[in-house]
């Protein structure tokens, strides 16, 4: 039998393609720009923790990935498709965790989930119960009455329980307390082991970050300075410590240095692709020890963001 053979296995192709693909998104606030042309690919499969300061345009970002918020430019694709209108199919393979949760005050808990299930294809009901016992949460009690560590926790469980394929979730952990955002953490991890699944997700809690052991994206200006392994991170950035009887008045220059600051007899630079040699060459120059560290993801975010 003649004719072409098709050498491409749709579904191999689907699970090839990136959970997320932003090209040129923008978005302004009257004058005031908040995405400057933002350029986004997240690969399927993994935990992206979205860091920013205070106003840098997160949320605005993931409304405009959800398609919540109209763009002014550019494209989205969710799951190698273009994003024209938010729902739809795709509404059963996404999970959002909004910043506040302020809906239906008047219904219970039990009732609000049941009513969310009949909407998606897929429903674990056993996962929905077992969050709401393990985070103590009334199945009676009316969702107004709830306090709001006890809504994000609904909204979690909510957005938890379609077992969705891409989980966006803006500051999920800001109102939980520190045993619930350890176990919110470890449920977001065991969806996690599924082949293919994504989160996204916003936060100011580094640490949770490190646990995750997440991928970090850095939006910054308007745009996405990098997605980068944690691991990967830590590989490029340094903290050199030189220290010398009699201080410092001012840090020598280093290309690649980020950030000096001086603590008592003590210099601290936050390093990017320096090697050890040049940092031991310029400790020998100055008379000065060296010390090496590892900076955390906080020391990071405050001088890269
Ligand atoms: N609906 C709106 N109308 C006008 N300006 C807005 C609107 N939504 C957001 N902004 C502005 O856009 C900018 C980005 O806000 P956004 O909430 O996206 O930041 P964020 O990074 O999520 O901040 P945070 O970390 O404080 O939550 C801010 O300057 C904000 O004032």
């Amino acid at each position: 039998m003649s004719g072409s053979i098709a050498v491409v296995d749709p579904p191999a192709v689907r699970a090839a393609a990136p959970a997320l693909a932003v090209r040129g998104l923008r978005k302004a606030f009257g004058k005031r720009e908040v995405l400057r042309g933002v350029d986004w690919q997240v690969p399927a499969g993994r935990v992206i923790g979205l860091l920013g300061r205070n106003g840098a345009g997160k949320t605005t970002l993931l409304r405009c990935l959800l398609g919540l918020s109209p763009l002014d430019a550019g494209e989205v694709e969710l799951f190698g498709e273009p994003m024209t209108e938010p729902g739809g199919e795709r509404l059963h393979r996404i999970g959002f965790v909004p910043q506040s949760f302020d809906l239906f005050p008047w219904m219970k808990v039990r009732g609000y989930l049941d009513f969310t299930a009949a909407f998606y294809a897929r429903w674990n009901h056993e996962l929905a119960r077992r969050l709401l016992a393990d985070w103590e949460l009334d199945p009676r009690q009316k969702i107004g009455e709830l306090s709001q560590g006890q809504r994000q926790k609904l909204a979690i469980v909510r957005a938890i329980a379609p077992e969705p394929d891409l989980l966006v979730l803006d500051e999920p952990v800001a109102s939980l307390d520190p045993q619930a955002r350890r176990a919110f953490m470890g449920e977001l991890l065991a969806l996690m082991r599924a082949p293919g699944k994504t989160v996204i997700f916003s936060t100011h809690i580094t640490a949770d970050l490190e646990r995750a052991d997440a991928d970090i994206a850095l939006l910054r200006e308007g745009r996405m300075q990098f997605t980068r392994p944690l691991a990967e991170l830590r590989r490029h950035y340094a903290r050199a410590v030189l220290a010398r009887p009699g201080g410092w008045t001012q840090a020598p220059a280093l290309p690649g240095a980020l950030g000096a600051r001086i603590a008592g007899d003590e210099l601290h630079l936050l390093t990017e692709d320096v090697p050890a040699e040049r940092l031991h060459a310029l400790a020998q120059e100055q008379g000065a020890t060296l010390r090496l560290e590892t900076p955390s993801l906080e020391d990071l975010f405050v001088e890269l963001a």
